[in-house]
């Protein structure tokens, strides 16, 4: 099943503080957005990528596409305020109302495999997300005291790429933004529909590159990808 892949770049890189979008920084000189861009663009499975961007940084963009050999891109949007607002913009301009793929452009170092399973599985229920089991003990904590140790083996940390079939998404969105609800990911807004969202166990490389260290270790998980891991 082939399918579009949304990705959100309209962000600001706040918590990264590197004073510019984080995507336009680089991992062995090749900006994240590129490196996210090529995964989609490798994919023979992927038959468009819908871009959200700054108006202010769409030119630039546009410019990185054509030095990079991008030729997937058929729609570049206008992202909004929230990462919300600029998925829901991006959906909008979809061409594609088959299966979508919501990704994180800060994320560039999901896997094919992880792709083909999220796609496999949004296409035979309806919404498929990438995740990963725990890995620490978790307490529910308020004020500084700990309440309970939450059971670890129920606790998954969710990540994107989040698969949907198209009118599945398109209802959540546009419920989401007619109820002002804001959600931190597309499976939050599916979820209070009352619909069933299926987890693929995805990598606990397929980080989003958020904080400074996050780029150190994305020059060792491309390095470990160099070495065909
Ligand atoms: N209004 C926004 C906010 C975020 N994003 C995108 O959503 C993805 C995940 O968001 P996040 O990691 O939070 O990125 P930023 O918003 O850039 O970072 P920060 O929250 O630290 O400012 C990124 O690819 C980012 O560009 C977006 O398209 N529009
Ligand atoms: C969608 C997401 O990447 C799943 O982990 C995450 O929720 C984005 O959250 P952020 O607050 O924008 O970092």
């Amino acid at each position: 099943m082939m399918y579009t892949v949304l990705l959100p770049a309209a962000g600001s890189g706040k918590r990264m503080g590197a004073g510019q979008n984080k995507l336009f920084l680089e991992l062995r000189q090749i900006p994240i957005l590129i490196h996210t861009l090529r995964v989609f663009e490798q994919d023979s499975k992927c038959k468009s990528i819908v871009l959200a961007v700054k108006k202010e940084e769409q030119t630039f963009i546009e410019q990185m596409l054509i030095k990079h050999h991008i030729t997937k891109v058929v729609a570049i949007t206008e992202g909004g305020a929230e990462r919300q607002h600029s998925v829901y913009a991006c959906l909008k301009s979809s061409p594609d109302q088959g299966i979508v793929l919501v990704h994180d452009a800060a994320r560039p170092f999901i896997k094919q495999v992880v792709i083909h399973q999220l796609v496999q599985t949004a296409e035979e229920s309806g919404a498929a997300v990438a995740a990963v089991r725990a890995k620490d003990t978790m307490k529910k904590v308020e004020n500084g005291i700990i309440q309970e140790t939450v059971d670890r083996e129920s606790l998954w940390v969710i990540q994107t790429p989040q698969a949907f079939q198209y009118a599945l998404l398109e209802k959540a969105e546009r419920l989401a933004d007619k109820d002002c609800f804001l959600g931190t990911d597309e499976a939050m807004l599916v979820e209070r529909l009352g619909e069933q969202v299926h987890i693929v166990e995805s990598t606990y490389d397929n980080v989003k590159m958020t904080t400074k260290e996050d780029l150190l270790l994305g020059e060792v998980i491309l390095n470990k990808h160099k070495q065909g891991d």
